[in-house]
C-alpha cells in the first residue's frame, strides 16, 4: 500500500463491477479485450492452450505483419474524471505490449458499436474499422501520450500513469503499439454523474459509487478496502467488502461498562464523501458473508467538510497512514446499532437523527471486523 500512487484508492471506472464494457477491439486473437476489466488479478494457466495459442488472462492480439497498431474502445461504467491508470502486464513476458497510449472522449449515448458476442480469435472487419474510424475525430483527446511498458513479472507488471485533467469522460481508447498483451487495465477516478438527469426530489443512494460517492480515508484495510462498500450489487464474497485486522495490538479491547455490559473501546472507521450534499433518510448496513467476523456494532455520523478540510483529513500521520478525521464536527445520524452475521440491516427515518444536509459521513465499526455494503438513501440538497 505504502508505495502505491494515491489514485489507486479511487474507483476503477472501467471495472466490470461498475458496468465497464469493451465496445470494440481491432483484434482478439489470443485473448479477448474483456479480460482487461476483470476485478481479480490475472492468473497463469500452466500448459493450457486454446485453438488460437497459449491461453492468456488479459487482452492479447496477434503479432502484426502489417502497418498499424491494435486498439480498443472501453465504455466507462460510470462517467467521471480520470486521475490515474494502471496497465498491468502480469504473465505477459515475451508477449507484453511494449508501448501504450490512452485517449478519452465524452460521447453521446447514441453512438453505435459492432456486436462483440464472439470476439475470441477474431479480428475487426474492414467495415467495422471504417465505422470506428469515424469515432477517431476530434472527440478523442490524448490523456496518456505514448509510454513504454514493463514486462509482466511480479515485480514489474504494474505500470502506473497519473493524469492531470479535470475533464469528464465517458469512453477511453487504449492503443497498444504495435500489438501484444496487457493483463488488466484499471482506470481510477472520480465518478461524475449527470445531476441534471436526476430528479432533485427522488430518494437516491448518496454514497453509491455511481452517484459519485468516494472513500477518502480509513483506519485499516488489512483484507479488503472500504471503497467496496459503495459498489453496485450485493457482495459476492468476503473479499468484496471492507474487512479490517483483529484489533489485538490495541490496549483495552474490552471494558466492563457500569451497567455490567461489555464495551468495546477499539474501533475501525471509514470516511466517505457523498456524490452530492444531502439529507440521509434511510440506511442499509449489509454484513453479507461476514459470519465469524462481523462487527459488534456500527455508527454512521455526518458533517459538512470543505475541499481543504477533506485534504487536511487525508494527510497521513505516522500512526494514521490513511488519514485522520477526528478533529471534525461529526454528529450521529445512526446511533450505535448492534449488528449480526451475514445480514442486511435496514434503518428507516424513525431510527435516524436528522442533522440536516451533510457532505461527508463516517462509518465506525466496533471493535473491528467486516461489513460488505453501505447504502445511504437520501435527497440531494444542492447540486455540486
Ligand atoms: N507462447 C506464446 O505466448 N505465444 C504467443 N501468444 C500466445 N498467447 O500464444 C505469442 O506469439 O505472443
Amino acid at each position: 500500500m505504502a508505495n502505491l500512487p494515491s489514485f489507486v484508492n479511487l474507483t476503477d471506472l472501467v471495472s466490470r463491477k461498475v458496468g465497464g464494457e469493451v465496445l470494440f477491439a481491432t483484434d482478439d486473437w489470443f485473448a479477448v479485450a474483456e479480460n482487461l476489466l476483470k476485478e481479480d488479478e490475472p492468473v497463469w494457466w500452466e500448459g493450457e492452450f486454446t485453438d488460437f495459442g497459449k491461453k492468456m488472462d488479459g487482452w492479447e492480439t496477434r503479432r502484426k505483419r502489417i502497418p498499424g497498431h491494435d486498439w480498443c474502445i472501453i465504455k466507462l461504467g460510470i462517467p467521471g474524471v480520470i486521475r490515474g491508470v494502471d496497465a498491468n502486464t502480469r504473465h505477459f513476458t515475451g508477449n507484453y505490449t511494449p508501448r501504450l497510449s490512452i485517449q478519452a472522449a465524452c460521447l453521446t449515448p447514441d453512438v453505435e458499436f459492432p456486436d462483440r458476442s464472439s470476439a475470441m480469435g477474431s479480428k475487426a472487419t474492414e467495415e467495422q474499422f471504417e465505422e470506428m474510424k469515424k469515432l477517431q475525430t476530434e472527440s478523442w483527446e490524448e490523456i496518456i501520450p505514448m509510454k513504454p511498458l514493463r514486462s509482466g513479472t511480479e515485480e514489474t507488471c504494474n505500470n502506473y500513469f497519473s493524469i492531470d485533467s479535470e475533464k469528464r469522460w465517458t469512453h477511453i481508447r487504449l492503443n497498444m503499439f504495435p500489438d501484444g498483451g496487457i493483463g488488466r487495465l484499471r482506470v481510477y477516478g472520480d465518478a461524475k454523474p449527470n445531476w441534471s438527469e436526476i430528479d432533485q426530489n427522488s430518494l437516491i443512494d448518496l454514497v453509491a459509487v455511481e452517484n459519485g460517492g468516494v472513500c477518502v480515508g480509513f483506519s485499516d484495510a488489512k483484507f479488503c478496502f472500504p471503497k467496496n462498500l459503495i459498489t453496485k450489487e450485493r457482495s459476492v464474497t468476503m473479499a468484496d467488502g471492507w474487512e479490517t485486522a483483529r484489533q489485538r495490538d490495541r490496549p483495552a479491547i474490552l471494558e466492563m461498562g457500569s451497567d455490567g455490559v461489555l464495551e468495546f473501546t477499539s474501533r475501525d472507521w471509514a470516511v466517505f464523501r457523498l456524490g452530492t450534499k444531502g439529507i440521509i433518510e434511510r440506511i442499509e448496513v449489509d454484513t453479507n458473508h461476514f459470519k465469524g467476523n462481523y462487527p459488534d456494532s456500527c455508527t454512521v455520523e455526518g458533517c459538512v467538510l470543505t475541499e481543504q478540510e477533506e485534504k487536511y483529513g487525508q494527510t497521513a500521520r505516522p500512526d494514521r497512514p490513511h488519514g485522520d478525521f477526528d478533529s471534525f464536527d461529526w454528529r450521529a445520524i445512526l446511533p450505535p446499532a448492534k449488528l449480526s452475521a451475514h445480514k442486511r440491516h435496514h434503518y428507516r427515518k424513525d431510527a435516524l437523527t436528522n442533522i440536516g444536509p451533510v457532505t461527508h459521513i463516517r462509518l465506525t465499526m466496533k471493535p473491528d471486523g467486516g461489513i460488505s455494503r453501505l447504502r445511504l438513501w437520501g435527497r440531494m440538497s444542492s447540486r455540486i
